[in-house]
């Protein structure tokens, strides 16, 4: 299997002195092609920051960030916002959707920003919103839909084109649970086609979709798992 996404002992230390924080400690992780990696772990554990030093939204204190064999440390400011708008699709917690597109819109938007012409943008988009099974929604604006149809639509922007890395952070959080089934059937189905994708989730069903768990603690990795029996899962949610 191809690596796509390698963190090297990564730590993380926000602060300084008496208000030192080590969010991640010296965490090595792996996310291949193909495979869906779920990050569990108590509040405050380190998840949202693997994730988002994994996207390239911050920088680790030490250790390397590698996603398709580059050192986001050696891109450059302008690498890795190009490498985040082609090959790194990121679905937030709270969706952070353009309030003033509508869903077609803000799905195609990363892929104008990188050059793309409107209107193979635009049939991209709409390829995206019909996967994530909302095609009729593409003309409404994000405050003339519901939190789940909102949710998709972040979904549709995190894989839209040619992405390779996935990375969701609990987006499930909001939604009932058909359609948060739906969100990570889709997650899934992405892994299927070879993209590579990294779930933040504190709900062992949702992690029961993954190929391997991996649990943090205090900004370690306590334990990772290759099982994805829903009764494993729920028992070392509980270490
Ligand atoms: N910008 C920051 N400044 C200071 N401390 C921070 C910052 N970001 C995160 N932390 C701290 O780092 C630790 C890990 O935070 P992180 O958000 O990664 O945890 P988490 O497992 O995602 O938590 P949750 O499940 O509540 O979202 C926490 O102690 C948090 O308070």
């Amino acid at each position: 299997m191809t690596t796509i996404l390698k963190l090297d002992a990564v730590s993380r230390v926000h602060g300084e002195g008496a208000t030192e924080v080590t969010a991640l400690n010296a965490v090595t992780f792996t996310a291949s092609a193909g495979e869906l990696v779920a990050v569990m772990g108590p509040s405050g554990s380190g998840k949202s920051t693997l994730l988002t030093l994994a996207g390239g939204l911050d920088s680790p204190s030490s250790g390397t960030v590698l996603v398709e064999g580059a050192d986001l440390a050696t891109l450059g400011n302008q690498g890795r916002a190009r490498l985040r708008r082609t090959a790194i699709g990121y679905v937030f917690q709270d969706f952070n959707l353009i309030p003033a597109l509508t869903a077609a819109e803000n799905v195609s938007l990363p892929l104008e920003l990188d050059g793309v012409g409107v209107a193979k943008a635009r049939a991209a988009a709409l390829v995206a919103l019909g996967q994530v099974g909302i095609p009729d929604l593409a003309d409404r604006f994000p405050d003339e839909m519901s939190g789940g149809q909102q949710q998709r639509v972040a979904i549709a922007r995190a894989v839209v084109g040619d992405r390779r890395l996935i990375l969701a952070d609990e987006p499930t959080g909001a939604l009932d649970t058909e359609t948060g089934e739906d969100i990570l059937r889709l997650l899934r189905l992405r892994c299927d086609e070879g993209a590579a994708g990294v779930l933040v989730t504190h709900e062992p069903r949702h992690a029961a979709w993954a190929d391997r768990v991996v649990f943090l603690r205090d900004g370690v990795v306590v334990d990772e798992s290759g099982g994805t029996s829903v009764d494993a899962l729920l028992d070392a949610d509980r270490v």
